[in-house]
This record gives C-alpha cells, sequence and structure tokens, in this order.
C-alpha cells in the first residue's frame, strides 16, 4: 500500500520550484543511485503529491533539455521498506507551457535512461471514441496510430547512424500485464478500466474535425491524443519498458453530448486525479516489488539497439552521431 506522509508546505528555502511533492527539508541537486523506474506525467497529472521528494535534477542531453526538472521521489517497496527511486517529468512543462509539438520527448526519454530508468510508466488524458469508453475509465492501451505529422523528431538513429527498431507492440507486454492487475485491484473504488485498446495519436493542438473523428472511429480507434508519439517510439528506441495509463477526459466531437474543449478535459482530470494518482501510485507498489526486479530492469530489451542501432558500417558513422549514441548507450558502438 501507499505509505502517506503528513504534508509539508512549500519550503521557500528549497532551491527547486516544484510544487506538489511532500519535500525533504533539504531538496538535492543530484542523485547518485541509479534509478530504474519514472513516471511521465500529462496533462493533469503534474506532480504525485504521496511521494517524498528527495533530488530535483536539470540534466541536459545531446538533444537537449527535458520539458522539466526530473524530480527524484522516495517510494518505500512493499516487500522490503527499502526507499525504491522513481524519477518523475511532466512532460508539459512544470506550468504546462509546452504544447504537444514542443515536448522535448527525445530530451525526456534521452536524460531518464541516462539516469538508469528502464520502465516508464506515462500518464495521458485522453478523448474517448467508443460509447463504451466513458469520461473518466482508464485504458491501458495495447497498440497506436500514428496521425502526428512528421515535424517532431522522432528517432536518435539519425545524422550517420541508421537504426530500425521492431514497433509491432509500441507497449510492453510485460510491464502493461502488471499495470493491468494493478487498475483490476482498484475496480470498484472508482476506478473503471478497459485492459485494451488503440490510441490514435494525432498532432493538433487543435483537437480534430467531425468527420477525422468518425473516421478513426471507423479504424477502430479506441481513444484520442497529441502525446503517445513520439515519446512511445523513443522509449523503443532506448530499450526502456513503456507503457502508457490514459484517462478519459471528453467524448471527442463524433458524439452527440458536445464538442470537446479544454475546460471539459482539465474538470473530468481534476476530478479524477485523486483515483489517477492511486492507480500509478498502485501500479509503483508492485513495481518495486523484488519478484518484479528483471521486468522493471527491462532484462528483455538489454542489448537490442546494439544490433537495431548498428546497422551503418563504421566507415560512414558520423563522428557527431557516434558521440550521441555513445552517451545514450555507452559501449554499443565503439
Ligand atoms: C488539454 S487537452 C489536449 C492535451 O491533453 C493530452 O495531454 P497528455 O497526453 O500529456 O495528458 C493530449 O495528449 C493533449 O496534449
Ligand atoms: N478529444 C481529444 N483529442 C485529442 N487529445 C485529447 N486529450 C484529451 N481529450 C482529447
Amino acid at each position: 500500500m501507499l505509505t502517506r506522509l503528513p504534508h509539508i508546505s512549500i519550503n521557500t528555502l528549497t532551491k527547486n520550484i516544484h510544487i506538489g511533492f511532500r519535500k525533504m527539508a533539504n531538496v538535492a541537486d543530484h542523485y547518485n543511485d541509479p534509478v530504474s523506474i519514472a513516471v511521465i506525467g500529462g496533462t493533469g497529472l503534474q506532480s504525485l503529491p504521496h511521494f517524498t521528494h528527495v533530488a530535483t535534477l536539470k540534466p541536459s542531453t545531446p538533444w537537449g533539455t527535458p520539458s522539466s526538472p526530473i524530480s527524484i521521489l522516495h517510494h518505500p517497496s512493499p516487500s522490503t521498506g527499502k526507499p525504491i527511486p522513481i524519477a518523475f517529468i511532466s512532460r508539459h512543462g512544470l506550468h504546462h507551457e509546452l504544447a504537444p509539438h514542443e515536448v522535448p520527448a527525445r530530451a525526456n526519454i534521452a536524460a531518464l535512461r541516462h539516469l538508469g530508468v528502464r520502465t516508464i510508466i506515462a500518464f495521458s488524458a485522453v478523448g474517448s471514441l467508443q460509447e463504451e469508453i466513458k469520461p473518466r475509465d482508464f485504458v491501458v492501451p495495447d497498440q497506436i496510430i500514428d496521425r502526428t505529422k512528421g515535424i517532431r523528431p522522432f528517432t536518435f538513429f539519425e545524422g550517420g547512424m541508421v537504426g530500425h527498431v521492431g514497433f509491432a507492440d509500441p507497449f510492453d507486454n510485460k510491464v502493461g500485464k502488471i499495470v493491468r492487475q494493478c487498475g483490476h485491484s482498484l475496480e470498484g473504488e472508482g476506478v473503471r478500466l478497459h485492459d485494451k485498446g488503440t490510441i490514435i495519436c494525432m498532432e493538433g493542438p487543435q483537437f480534430s474535425t467531425r468527420a477525422e473523428s468518425n473516421m478513426y472511429r471507423s479504424w477502430g480507434g479506441s481513444v484520442i491524443n497529441m502525446s503517445a508519439l513520439p515519446e512511445a517510439k523513443l522509449a523503443k528506441e532506448a530499450e526502456i519498458a513503456y507503457q502508457m495509463i490514459c484517462m478519459s477526459t471528453d467524448y471527442d466531437c463524433w458524439h452527440d453530448s458536445g464538442d470537446v474543449t479544454v475546460e471539459m478535459v482539465m474538470g473530468n482530470m481534476k476530478a479524477n486525479a485523486e483515483n489517477a494518482r492511486r492507480f500509478v501510485g498502485a501500479v509503483l507498489d508492485e513495481l518495486s516489488k523484488e519478484e518484479h526486479n528483471e521486468v522493471v530492469l527491462a532484462k528483455h530489451l538489454e542489448g537490442e539497439m546494439k544490433f537495431a542501432g548498428g546497422l551503418t558500417a563504421a566507415p560512414g558513422r558520423s563522428a557527431e552521431a557516434k558521440t550521441k549514441l555513445g552517451w545514450l548507450f555507452p559501449g554499443y558502438f565503439d
């Protein structure tokens, strides 16, 4: 179970500017132990308040700086009681200042991998494309259809190092299984869960036209957002086990209940934020158990990119690409 700590109000003496976490008296600006698990928070989930905030990191990567400082949160392992570190990034920045196409997804994923992260739980507010997925329901998706427009940087392998990774299953089945079990364990306590679903990831930032929304339904889309890609593709390239948890905030515009507005999205997100946090908390509790160590460390993905990313023969590799990819995958392409 989640340990609920007494609330400590924002301490102006601490260096960090994060809000919404329970802070240690002094929040460090570095963290030396490896961190295996990360949460990427989306719209309306910009913090995880029930965790102890021990460090705020401001890394830079060969692909720029992440969307927000990375908060390191301590979470006691339910099996050993030992604190397990969790890295948290707010996808749209600390104050939702980044539009979906402005999110520096390569910097986010690269910074997390560099910290040691091998499992990401990503959270997203989505529109529902199916009557049975009601606003405030949760969906653990298993597929994505790409409707972004190619304007977002979407690969680490370019500029003199070519790589092709399999993306048939965009989410990690092993982590997905744990997430689904956790979601089901909360059912009946305000959580309604759909075990699978296809995300349509659109470009935005404008919402869809009615014709598009109906077309996505005819394609078998379950939910729609603007954030699953390139995040999931980059996590795959980085050998990170990635699973998104979606919360439906509206019926998109195909439905006769009215067109989607930001007010509607934020209203439902806010009303159900506590359930979203409970869901993420239950997943982190479970992932922190020793029995899941191998999965959390993504041992099943380790070394994939050595082959999938090493297609370019040595004479064709550019120095810049080698340096960048050497930062992400030390020793892989020497
Ligand atoms: C505010 S509505 C559109 C916005 O909400 C979703 O954000 P996220 O996936 O980060 O939770 C959607 O993808 C759009 O970016
Ligand atoms: N209807 C919608 N379309 C795209 N992204 C969304 N995020 C939440 N609701 C959405």
